[in-house]
């Protein structure tokens, strides 16, 4: 492993798995459970970046990115220009104003700017108490103030700049005020300004812990102090003694006091929002207003919930129902959020028997029902690995949608790997290609749907000096919210965090890079796998997972994986003896759109970032085949995927150009090759008309094609219209005219499926149903084994759908489709 890479293991503690749930905001009183409509922002299945109206900004260019890294690391300490106290809160009244006005036009147009990912940033872990107090004036730029603590005030209304939560603080002395900004805080995406008025009201005291200050050079240089872990931002309490001796030259305006239905109906209106940290922050005002008033507490349950902290919504929700003083609706809706903060933490047995308690008071409660179902179909897929893959697949034909399923870890173990050194994952007993290895929930996750309408941010990579995708960049603060509510992700604390005074210190640098090495771009199961598609900026979904972050990479991985929704399955794609390691392809290799890694060549350049050089089978035979025969091969598979249709003249010249790239008369792992062919058996097949040698002959290639994609082919006879049809399904591939255990090295599994399918149509074509039937079971099996479940992709089959259906098959449909 690269000496400044950052994995899995840095966060020691990373265990909770969590499940998202469906909630919405009872207008009268507290968030009810009887909805399961999304909130505003996140619209399963509505894309929401329309070319037209929302100008996209590009990806950078790796020089640009150098330079940006360049100078971060060199940025010299100076001092900082000091602003009068007036410049400074004028300044940034002027952009909360503009803000305002923006939010208020309904034409305001969606923005997009870069944010600098792996910069320097800084977190302390020192107590305030262990800190001594430094003022405005003696700060320096670049300069991190170790041992020193600034004690401030809001002195303007907080504002969202280009991402970062600006305001004025002036320092006790009062002369001059400088800028704060607030990184990657919790609940601050998309927050609105009143949204932010709640984090931070105008005239709370902080004190910032170890202040890091920077110096912005537009339009005019101004120094700032930059905050990236929450943990940094201490609210002060009147009373507290660091306030003892501290005289401020100018008079305090204390923050607007509110009663506890005042903080009630605030927080409702951002739960309705879809900001469920910053109503979660308005619900606990409240009960520092009146501790007694558990509709809040049932409330912050409810934010909770939504928010993944299960382990505070239950404390919140059982505070309630050991009240012996609540009427018998509010305790039955403490049981349901009892029951479903259980179902969030994987405790299916507790929920269980809440939602049994919950159904002894309302026998008629479909939700309850519902809930019940849910909790037993968890409990049988932890169990028994037995997934419900059908229903999965339907729900996740809606982009966005989470899905609902429990985690399963097949005869898996995590061992030290000869990849680069660092952990890898290893089978604990032998396993058969198309096994299940793991289901996994993502720790954070982020779809394009959640982006509806909002600004937006790219990230300017300075780790791998490439610009970092909407999605991928809006995990940064997705993991940092989710650890400020459950610190088990992080530390073995079990305590649930008081969310107002966050004091578990965080690393955004870390943070930064586990994310940059670790997370997956979505390969969504229900759409042809596309490498432009995971590599768009707008379009592409990301999340980090916990154990599949330890999969090492291999072109010609032995397992292969993909997600339903945000849930990713991993299967074996061969037969995998105890002890070996398991791989994955961190880069997809097959695909139709132009940009699928062709030769070792573009191969390497998508895994830079991670290893010098791949030095997997495929890529070694590839750097065998010599540079420029890798360089011809990629033009040849240009040519191919951008030529619509081909005489067999001309794919019989493709066939002959791929073979001469491969000098060293290689056999297996010829894929490159084996697409040319499936060109040359279709052209066939459209001139031959009824000439059944010329059939033949095209049947023949497809076979080929199948070889020098490693597929053992057991049956190579082609006389046709010998077997009679077998509606029964072949058990255990007993009757596949290919071997299924000595799986392809290197298989491209769509060509194989469109090969098995092509050669199926052509036994079909001559009423030779029992051939048609064996080699469609083949291509099912194909298909179901190497991505993780049937069914999953979809193909233009040569096969008409009465003779699938005659031959047994069940054709699923999309919802919708025609
Ligand atoms: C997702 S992590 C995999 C787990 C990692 N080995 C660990 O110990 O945490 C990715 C990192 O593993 C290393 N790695 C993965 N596959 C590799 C390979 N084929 N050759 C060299 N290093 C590899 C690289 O450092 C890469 O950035």
């Amino acid at each position: 492993m690269p000496p400044e890479t950052s994995t899995f293991a840095d966060f020691q503690h990373w265990q909770a798995i969590l499940q998202a749930m469906e909630f919405q905001l009872d207008e009268n009183d507290t968030p009810s459970e009887h909805s399961t409509a999304s909130p505003p922002f996140l619209q399963p299945g509505v894309y929401p970046f329309d070319v037209a109206r929302h100008p996209r900004l590009k990806p950078l260019s790796t020089q640009h990115l150098k330079d940006l890294k360049e100078k971060n690391v060199n940025a010299e300490p100076c001092a900082i220009p000091v602003f009068p106290r007036d410049a400074c809160i004028q300044n940034l009244r002027r952009a909360r104003k503009a803000a305002e006005e923006k939010e208020s036009s309904p034409q305001r147009a969606i923005q997009g700017h870069y944010s600098e990912v792996g910069a320097r940033t800084h977190f302390s872990s020192l107590l305030l108490s262990q800190l001594c107090r430094v003022g405005i004036s003696d700060m320096q730029a670049h300069h991190v103030h170790k041992g020193q603590y600034l004690l401030c005030r809001i002195a303007s209304g907080p504002v969202r700049e280009e991402g970062v939560v600006c305001f004025a603080v002036e320092d006790p002395a009062g002369i001059v005020a400088i800028t704060l900004k607030i990184h990657k805080y919790p609940g601050t995406t998309w927050a609105s300004t009143a949204a932010l008025d709640v984090l931070f009201p105008l005239g709370t005291l902080l004190a910032i812990r170890e202040p890091m200050v920077d110096l912005s050079t537009t339009p005019v240089p101004q120094g700032n102090v930059s905050v990236y872990s929450p943990a940094d931002l201490v609210f002060v309490r009147p009373l507290d003694p660091i306030l003892r001796d501290v005289k401020w030259e100018i008079p305090a305006t204390p923050p607007v006091s509110r009663s506890a239905a005042e903080w009630k109906e605030t927080g409702n209106l951002h739960f309705k929002d879809g900001q469920f940290y910053v109503a979660a922050i308005a619900y606990t005002k409240g009960l520092d207003v009146d501790p007694d008033a558990y509709i809040l507490k049932l409330n912050r349950a409810a934010a909770c919930l939504r928010l993944e902290y299960y382990s505070i919504a239950m404390v919140d929700a059982e505070a309630v129902l050991s009240i012996d003083e609540i009427s018998d609706d509010m305790r039955l809706k403490a049981r349901y959020r009892t029951a479903q903060a259980q179902y969030g933490l994987a405790n299916y047995e507790g929920a269980l028997h809440n939602f049994a308690q919950c159904l002894t008071v309302t026998p008629g409660n479909a939700e309850a029902k519902e809930w019940t179902e849910r909790c037993r179909r968890r409990i049988h897929e932890r169990e028994t690995g037995e997934y419900d893959w059908g229903r999965m697949f339907r729900d996740a034909q809606i982009p966005g949608n989470a899905i609902d399923a429990e985690e399963f870890i097949g005869p898996i173990k995590v061992g030290e790997s000869a990849r680069g050194g660092g952990r890898g994952i290893f089978v604990s007993k032998d396993i058969k290609a198309g096994d299940l290895l793991l289901v996994s929930k993502p720790v954070v996750v982020s779809f394009p749907q959640e982006l509806r309408g909002l600004d937006y941010e790219l990230g300017a990579n300075l780790i791998t000096l490439e610009t970092d995708s909407v999605c991928r960049q809006s995990l940064i603060t997705k993991l940092v919210t989710k650890i400020v509510g459950d610190p088990g992700l992080q530390s073995d604390s079990a305590t649930p965090p008081d969310l107002r005074q966050i004091k578990l210190p965080i690393d955004v640098g870390l943070i930064e890079r586990v994310i940059a090495y670790n997370a997956f771009n979505l390969n969504d199961v229900t759409r042809p796998p596309c490498f432009a598609c995971t590599k768009n900026l707008y379009r592409s979904s990301s999340a980090l997972y916990l154990l599949p972050s330890l999969f090492n990479h291999s072109c010609s991985a032995n397992s292969t994986w993909c997600n339903f929704g945000d849930v990713l399955v991993v299967r074996a794609t061969r037969d995998v003896a105890e002890g070996d390691e398991l791989t994955i392809s961190y880069i997809p290799l097959e695909g139709s759109c132009a940009n699928v890694s062709t030769t070792y060549l573009d191969r390497d350049d998508g895994l830079y970032q991670h290893m010098d050089k791949c030095d997997c089978p495929e890529c070694e035979a590839d750097r065998l085949d010599g540079k420029q025969a890798c360089e011809r091969r990629g033009v040849h598979l240009a040519r191919l995927r951008e030529t619509p249709e081909w005489t067999v003249k001309r794919a019989q010249g493709l066939v002959c150009d791929m073979d001469a790239t491969y000098p060293g008369g290689r056999t297996r792992g010829r894929w490159a090759s084996a697409r040319a062919r499936l060109v040359l058996a279709e052209a066939i097949v459209r001139e031959a008309e009824s000439d059944l040698e010329r059939l033949k002959e095209a049947a023949r290639e497809a076979m080929k094609a199948l070889e020098e994609n490693g597929i053992v082919v057991l049956d190579k006879s082609m006389e046709l219209g010998s077997t009679e049809v077998s509606v029964e399904t072949s058990e255990g591939g007993a009757t596949l005219p290919i071997a299924i255990g000595d799986a392809p090295i290197w298989s491209d599994v769509g060509t194989c499926v469109g090969a098995m399918l092509r050669i199926s149509s052509i036994f079909h074509g001559q009423g030779d149903l029992g051939m048609a039937k064996r080699w469609l079971d083949a291509a099912c099996w194909c298909e179901s084994s190497f991505p993780p479940s049937k069914p999953s992709k979809t193909y233009r089959t040569p096969l008409p759908v009465l003779a699938i259906q005659s031959m047994g098959y069940t054709l699923a449909r999309a919802p919708g489709a025609g």
